[in-house]
């Protein structure tokens, strides 16, 4: 999808920014380390930037709240199971190895403090600049992977995001 149709697609209500820089995609992919035997679950999948380029995985499934994208990822990424709906309801039942997730500071917080009653191996999150990781220190290794901003988006996003990878001790 060219950079025209993605900034057309975004809607500022729902904080709508794709992640296409191929650089930070390859950042992001290297620190969820899917293996072929992975359920790996995307939340905010957006239109699908950064699931088509995921590795070959046992399933991949995707949750997107705005309707409009859902034909666009369907079409984007066929072999994923699509499905509209709040990821902060929909991760307590569905299964999932690797958590990947770039969704709106506020949702993301809320998915954080729930993390630990999921179950699961890997989390690569987008995170914003302030938010606090500390309590997920204990149970699991937080490592910073990189940052994200400006023309790493379509539309280019205004703040800065961090991702970080989130493993089990
Ligand atoms: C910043 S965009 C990122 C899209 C994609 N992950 C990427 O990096 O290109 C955040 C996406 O999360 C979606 N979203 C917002 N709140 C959500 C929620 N509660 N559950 C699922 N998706 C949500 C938005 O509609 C939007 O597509």
């Amino acid at each position: 999808m060219n950079d025209e149709k993605l900034r057309s697609l975004a809607d500022p209500e729902f904080e709508q920014y794709f992640l296409v820089s191929p650089e930070k995609l390859s950042l992001l992919l290297r620190a969820a380390e899917i293996q072929p035997n992975d359920r790996v679950l995307e939340v905010g999948a957006g239109a699908g930037t950064v699931a088509r380029n995921l590795p070959p995985c046992k399933s991949l499934t995707l949750v997107e709240l705005d309707d409009r994208l859902i034909e666009i990822l369907r079409d984007a990424v066929p072999h994923a199971q699509v499905i509209q709906g709040d990821a902060l309801h929909l991760v307590h039942e569905l299964p999932f190895d690797v958590l990947i997730g770039n969704l709106p500071n506020t949702v993301t917080e809320s998915l954080i403090d729930t993390l630990p009653s999921l179950s699961f191996r890997t989390a690569v999150l987008a995170v914003g600049q302030s938010t606090n990781l500390d309590h997920l220190r204990g149970k699991y290794a937080v490592t910073e992977v990189t940052t994200i901003t400006g023309d790493d988006f379509r539309p280019s996003q205004p703040s800065v995001s961090r991702i970080v990878k989130v493993t089990r001790r």
